[in-house]
């Protein structure tokens, strides 16, 4: 059976309602594709400490998690990913790109425009669609 891994991933929104978009590094799975900052629930781990924790290591920012937008289930070869995504907002620091290639802050419109990992695309569409009060 494949690996079963679950994953946060942080939609963080700025006041201009752009969405924080960021790119995998080149040497791990999925390299330079575009994803959400977050990571692997560890065993025990709420999800939201989790994504509390995975910003901090992988952007020195501090966030305030907010609504569940969607999870959803990937298979890839590695292993089935189940992602839950959140929206957040960040409250200090300024983004580090401890782990991440790139980042870019983009409209909700304009975010279908990069490549993003395979496991994302339904939360992409959601995000598009949803209004900007959130
Ligand atoms: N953080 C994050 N991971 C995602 C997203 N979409 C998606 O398929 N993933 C995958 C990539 C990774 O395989 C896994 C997240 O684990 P991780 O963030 O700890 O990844 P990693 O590169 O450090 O680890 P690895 O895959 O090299 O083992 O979930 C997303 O939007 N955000």
């Amino acid at each position: 059976m494949k690996k079963y891994i679950r994953v946060v991933g942080a939609v963080i929104v700025n006041e201009r309602d752009e969405i924080l978009c960021a790119q995998r590094p080149e040497g791990k799975s999925l390299p330079l594709m575009w994803e959400f900052p977050g990571g692997k629930i560890e065993a025990g781990e709420a999800p939201c400490t989790a994504l509390k924790r995975e910003l901090m290591e992988e952007m020195d920012c501090s966030i305030e998690v907010g609504d569940r937008i969607t999870t959803t289930v990937h298979e890839y070869d590695f292993g089935t990913v189940e992602l839950t995504t959140y929206y957040a907002k960040q409250l200090a620091g300024e983004i580090q790109l401890l782990e991440h290639a790139d980042m870019k802050w983009l409209s909700r419109k304009n975010i279908d425009t990069l490549d993003w990992a395979p496991a994302d695309i339904p939360a992409i569409e959601l995000i598009r669609m949803d209004s900007p009060t959130k």
